[in-house]
C-alpha cells in the first residue's frame, strides 16, 4: 500500500540572533542554516496495518506524514501510496487518504459541523447514497449528534476531535494519517477514539498511521512501530520484540505484616520499603521472579504480592537512550 524509499526533507531557515543591532544587520546580509527534517527514510506498509510512528519532539514526524499526504514535497526519494506520488498525483491521492491533525482544524470555525461535511462532500464528489450511510455510521459511533448542529468554536477539544476524525472519513478513505489525534482529550475520549480505530481498522480495513507521544494509544493499537530520531528511521519491528528487549524488570509490591529487615539480594532493587510495604524491581536477566517470591516469603510473612510488567513509557524511554535521541 505505501513504498517509502530514501526519503529526504530540509528546510533552509534564517540565523536569528539576539539584539537590536544583530536585528539591523540581518536587514541586509541574513545567514540560513539547514535543518534536515527527514534523512534517507525507507519503509513498506501493507494494507490492513495499523503502524505507530513513534520519536521524541523535532523527530521528523509530522514531515514524513506531510511527504506522505502531499502537502510537502521531499528533495529526494520517492513515496508511493496506492499508485500514485501523493504531491505530483494530489487529486487522486487525496481520494484515498483521511489526514487528522490533532493539533489544527480542518473544519470552518464558524460555521456548523454539519455545514463543512456538506462542503467536503461537494469537495470530494462524494455520492450521496455514500456520504448518507458513512455520515450515520460516524455520527453514531462517535456520538456526535449533541453538538454537529454547533459552530466549531464553540465545541470542546474532545468534541473537536470527534468530529475532526469523521470529516477525515466520510469520503471512504482507505488510509488514515492521524497525528496525535488524542492530544488533550480525557480519558473517556481517548478510549472512545481508540474504540473507534481499531473498529474502522478490523470492519473497513482501514489503514491507519498514528503518530503520537501517549504510549498508551500505542499500546492499545499499534501493531508495528517505526522509530524516528533526528530524522533517521531507527527501528522498525512490534512491541512484544521490544519489551522483550527491554523490559528485564518486573515491579513487584509487597504488603507483609511488622517487619523491619532489609531486603539485599543480587538481582533485586529496592524501590520502597516501610514496615509493611515493599515495592521492588526484580531484573529477570539475573533471577526468576518465583525465585524472589520465594526468598522474601521465607524472610516476611506475606499478607499480599501484586507484580507488574514494566510500563510503555518506560521501554520507550530506554529505546530513546540506546539510541541517544
Ligand atoms: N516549515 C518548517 N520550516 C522550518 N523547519 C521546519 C519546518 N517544519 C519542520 N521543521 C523542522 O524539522 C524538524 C522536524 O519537525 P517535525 O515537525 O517533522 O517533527 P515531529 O517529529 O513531528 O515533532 P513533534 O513531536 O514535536 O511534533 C524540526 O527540527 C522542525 O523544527
Amino acid at each position: 500500500m505505501i513504498e517509502v524509499n530514501r526519503l529526504n526533507k530540509s528546510f533552509k531557515v534564517a540565523k536569528r540572533s539576539a539584539g537590536v543591532k544583530a536585528s539591523f544587520k540581518s536587514l541586509f546580509h541574513r545567514e540560513y542554516t539547514t535543518i534536515h527534517a527527514i534523512r534517507d527514510i525507507s519503509f513498506t506498509i501493507e494494507p490492513g496495518e495499523i503502524v505507530g510512528y513513534i520519536g521524541p519532539n523535532g523527530a521528523g514526524k509530522s514531515t514524513t506524514i506531510k511527504v506522505m499526504s502531499g502537502i510537502l514535497v521531499p528533495d529526494s526519494g520517492t513515496c508511493r501510496i496506492m499508485g500514485h506520488t501523493p504531491w505530483k498525483d494530489r487529486k487522486q491521492h487525496v481520494k484515498n487518504i483521511g489526514v487528522v491533525f490533532g493539533q489544527r482544524s480542518q473544519l470552518w470555525w464558524d460555521v456548523p459541523v454539519i455545514d463543512s461535511y456538506e462542503l467536503l462532500k461537494d469537495i470530494y464528489k462524494i455520492p450521496s447514497s455514500e456520504y448518507k450511510a458513512n455520515l450515520h455510521m460516524l455520527t453514531d459511533i462517535l456520538q456526535l449528534d449533541d453538538f454537529i448542529h454547533a459552530p466549531v468554536r464553540q465545541l470542546s477539544l474532545g468534541q473537536r476531535m470527534r468530529c475532526e476524525i469523521a470529516a477525515s472519513l466520510l469520503h471512504s478513505p482507505r488510509l488514515l494519517f492521524l497525528d496525535e489525534p488524542t492530544i488533550g482529550l480525557d480519558a473517556i475520549s481517548k478510549i472512545a477514539v481508540r474504540q473507534f480505530i481499531k473498529r474502522i481498522n478490523k470492519e473497513k480495513q482501514v489503514t491507519v498511521i498514528l503518530t503520537t507521544h501517549d504510549m498508551i494509544d500505542i499500546e492499545a493499537l499499534a501493531h508495528r512501530l517505526l522509530l524516528i530520531g533526528k530524522g533517521n528511521l531507527l527501528y522498525d519491528g512490534n512491541l512484544n520484540d521490544l519489551r522483550g528487549k527491554y523490559a528485564h524488570d518486573k515491579i513487584i509490591t509487597l504488603e507483609y505484616a511488622e517487619n523491619h529487615k532489609p531486603i539485599h539480594l543480587e538481582g533485586i532493587t529496592v524501590m520502597s520499603q516501610n514496615t509493611n510495604r515493599a515495592v521492588i524491581s526484580v531484573n529477570t536477566e539475573k533471577m526468576f521472579v518465583s525465585d524472589a517470591i520465594s526468598y522474601l516469603s521465607h524472610r516476611y510473612e506475606l499478607v499480599d504480592v501484586s507484580i507488574e510488567t514494566q510500563p510503555v513509557e518506560d521501554i520507550i524511554v530506554k529505546l530513546y537512550k540506546e539510541y541517544a535521541i
